[in-house]
């Protein structure tokens, strides 16, 4: 796999990142440890942001910040003038603590408590996107007592099923998410919201599934609630002010991995917008979408110190890691592929295969299946990568591991931007129970 961003080999054989020596930042910071490529991070923004710009639509380019939600990274898609998609109370405090503008952050989730929609009204988020009928009525009468008028999109399920993995397929009929569009329930769901005197019906959201590599749910997508909004316009003769496509570009992983490029996804979209509704000479509307992955995923490496090697004569090899579904669930969880470099060994010419284990209690934690490595010795450092979604933010302290640390890295920098958890942190909930006089 090439490299992506700022990463490359010095002269000396090690991976650097941002201009810093991954050697030095496994020995500052310590193993595991998360290290992004801001200037990645900043240029993936910028590249949806520049796409919007060219096509000529209104726009919002919301980050899911469920890929990687700390403090630094809320700032840094607010520098980038992004929007912010929070899934939970812990994500919206999040970028509340980060400062971050509350009319660009956009409410999701299929089960949002009342404790947490209130704190999002007390917050005056930009707008909510309504799962289910349950949370209508819930934010209506919320609502109502605090005296607010709420921006609402509708989460519809338009039915479409996209080749990715089973788990994270989101826009079939068959889903826990959104108002289905053949069952009746969508258009129901526009008939309660337009009737509810809180609510400023913005438009229509949909979320067809997650590291999808083709447009052609995209269009599938833009068409059918196209259809829908026409049997909508019919009969209630609402027209939407704002499409939401959700999130789901694909990135690549491993060679294996092809997805188009993000331009291609905007302008296939715009495109398609803009050649539906100008067919009905409706007015465009605003187009927003929520990239995660796309925004974050080819930024982050995950580096790990390698502690015990076994060897299987004529069946396998285990290269054990500091780390594993701990800090990235996503092998075991998806049977996810990654590609890897020694970060101390980057020039040499592979000479074995080995598998890289976790360090869990469990045979499912592997990282990697068979790949080819330079000769690989204990203490080595590993660097996975294109980490940079869905591992922080999915990670665990099983067996009680403790999280690891996340650095930014630009122009020869490094910045801490969450610190290593301690045993300290590990036990700080913990209540130690009166000595029992038996024992
Ligand atoms: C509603 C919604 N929006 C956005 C995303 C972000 O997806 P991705 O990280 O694949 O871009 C997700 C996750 O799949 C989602 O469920
Ligand atoms: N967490 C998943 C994607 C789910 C996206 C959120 N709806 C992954 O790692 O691929």
């Amino acid at each position: 796999m090439p490299l992506s961003g700022t990463s490359r080999i010095d002269g000396r054989g090690h991976l650097t990142i941002g201009g810093c020596d991954a050697m030095e930042l496994a020995k500052e910071f310590g193993t595991p440890l998360y290290v992004y490529d801001e200037a990645l991070i900043r240029q993936n923004s910028r590249r949806f942001v520049e796409s919007f710009k060219q096509s000529g639509f209104a726009f919002q380019v919301a980050y899911a910040s469920k890929a990687f939600s700390c403090i630094a990274m809320a700032q840094l898609a607010a520098e980038e003038n992004l929007s912010l998609d929070v899934v939970s109370s812990g994500e919206l405090y999040t970028a509340l603590q980060a400062g971050f503008p509350v009319e660009r952050i956009h409410f999701h989730g299929n089960n949002k408590t009342e404790e947490e929609l209130r704190m999002a009204l007390e917050a005056n988020v930009g707008c909510y996107v309504v799962d289910n009928f349950y949370e209508m009525e819930l934010l209506h009468d919320l609502a109502s007592t605090a005296n607010k008028r709420v921006n609402v999109m509708l989460r519809l399920t338009p039915g479409i099923e996209v080749h990715t993995h089973e788990y994270i397929s989101t826009g079939q009929e068959d889903s826990k998410f959104g108002f289905g569009v053949s069952d009746g329930q969508a258009m129901q769901a526009i008939q309660h919201a337009l009737a509810k005197k809180q609510f400023n019906l913005l438009g229509i959201h949909v979320h067809i599934g997650s590291q999808i590599f083709d447009t052609t749910g995209f269009v599938q997508a833009v068409r059918i609630v196209r259809a829908f909004l026409d049997r909508v316009h019919e009969e209630m003769g609402y027209e939407v002010q704002v499409l939401n496509l959700g999130g789901g570009f694909g990135i690549s992983y491993t060679s294996e991995d092809d997805p188009v490029a993000i331009e291609a996804f905007v302008e296939t979209i715009t495109r398609e917008v803009a050649a539906t509704w100008d067919e009905r000479d409706l007015p465009r509307p605003e187009i927003w979408i929520e990239p995660g992955r796309s925004i974050v995923g080819n930024a982050g490496t995950t580096l790990y110190t390698i502690g015990s090697i076994k060897e299987i004569p004529g069946i396998r090899t285990y290269v054990a890691v500091d780390g594993g579904m701990t800090d990235n669930i996503r092998p075991a969880l998806y049977q996810a592929k990654y590609d890897a470099l020694l970060a101390n060994k980057a020039s040499l010419p592979p000479a074995e295969t080995v598998s890289i284990a976790g360090k869990c209690c469990e045979s499912g934690d592997m990282l990697i299946w068979d790949i080819a490595l330079p000769k690989v010795n204990s203490g080595d450092i590993l660097a996975v990568l294109s980490t940079g979604a869905y591992g922080y933010s999915m990670a665990s302290n099983y067996n009680r591991l403790r999280r690891p640390a996340v650095v930014f890295v630009q122009d020869g920098e490094a910045e801490l931007v969450v610190e290593r958890e301690t045993y300290e942190d590990l036990i700080r909930k913990d209540r130690k129970r009166a000595v029992l006089s038996q024992i």
